[in-house]
């Protein structure tokens, strides 16, 4: 099956969700008119790492991105991929990626499993514990963010349920893009899945961001990558590739998980 995706790198104004927020709708409406799919967003793209005033700054269980999102999805008729938003709930704070189909209904929920102590999202954000698994366009995908890539036993988990599309919102540092490229590129051959990634670029008081989003296939190719300023780019993609793949090495059959842990 094929799927035309757009890829919307952007820089997020540090702290300011007014104008993160609008910078949302051209970027859709851009994609709608390459006619896209699905576009798929940075992460934490409302507040950007400004995890001190998540008090004042987080979205309220994420109601004013959801609002956004499904509107959008509706209006421009397609799928949209919200990167990942913080949000507050409960009295935590949250990494939370929140995907809407064609017709407005939200397809899936997810909050980011693996804190990055690194960047202290550790200190300001309680961890998720759910799987995501939803379709778009009829094929069967599921989503991380950011740093979650680093554990290959999770997207391994993700992608038993006959996963084809492993979605990927990241805020990557430039100084590490060499690894990002390194462990999209493993994590859809060992998955035998495509890989979408779209990171976000500029700066905020603590780091660089590098781009460098980009579709992988199966074979670990690069078939997109985009550079490190603001920008949207839009490819189809094949899910045939990812039969073929797995028709040509069991890699899923072959799995030993008994020795595994
Ligand atoms: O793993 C890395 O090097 C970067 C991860 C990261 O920046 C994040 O999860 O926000």
């Amino acid at each position: 099956m094929k799927l035309t995706i757009s890829l919307a790198q952007l820089d997020i104004f540090f702290g300011n969700p007014d104008q993160n927020f609008a910078q949302i709708e051209p970027a859709v409406k851009r994609a709608a008119e390459e006619n896209a799919d699905v576009v798929v967003f940075p992460e934490m793209w409302n507040t950007g790492y400004d995890l001190t005033r998540f008090a004042e700054i987080a979205d309220p269980t994420g109601q004013r991105t959801q609002n956004l999102l499904a509107g959008l999805a509706k209006k421009y008729h397609l799928t949209v991929h919200g990167g990942s938003v913080a949000t507050a709930d409960d009295g935590a704070y949250y990494n939370t990626t929140y995907i809407y189909g064609p017709d407005g209904r939200q397809l899936a929920a997810y909050r980011k499993v693996h804190l990055f102590g690194l960047m202290r999202e550790d200190q300001y954000l309680a961890a998720g514990h759910e799987e995501d698994h939803f379709q778009v366009n009829g094929i069967d995908a599921t989503s991380v963010i950011c740093y979650d890539i680093r554990f290959p036993e999770w997207l391994r988990t993700l992608s038993l349920d006959n996963s084809r599309i492993i979605f990927v919102p990241a805020e990557w540092p430039t100084v590490r893009i060499p690894q990002w490229r390194r462990l999209l590129a493993a994590r859809a051959i060992e998955n035998q899945s495509f890989v979408v990634a779209v990171n976000r670029v500029g700066s905020d008081p603590d780091n660089q961001f590098g781009g460098h989003s980009g579709i992988y296939n199966p074979l670990g190719d690069e078939i997109l990558t985009l550079n490190d300023q603001p920008q949207l780019k839009t490819v189809t993609i094949d899910t045939a590739e990812t039969d073929e793949a797995r028709g040509f090495m069991p890699v899923f059959a072959d799995r030993r998980p008994e020795l595994y842990r």
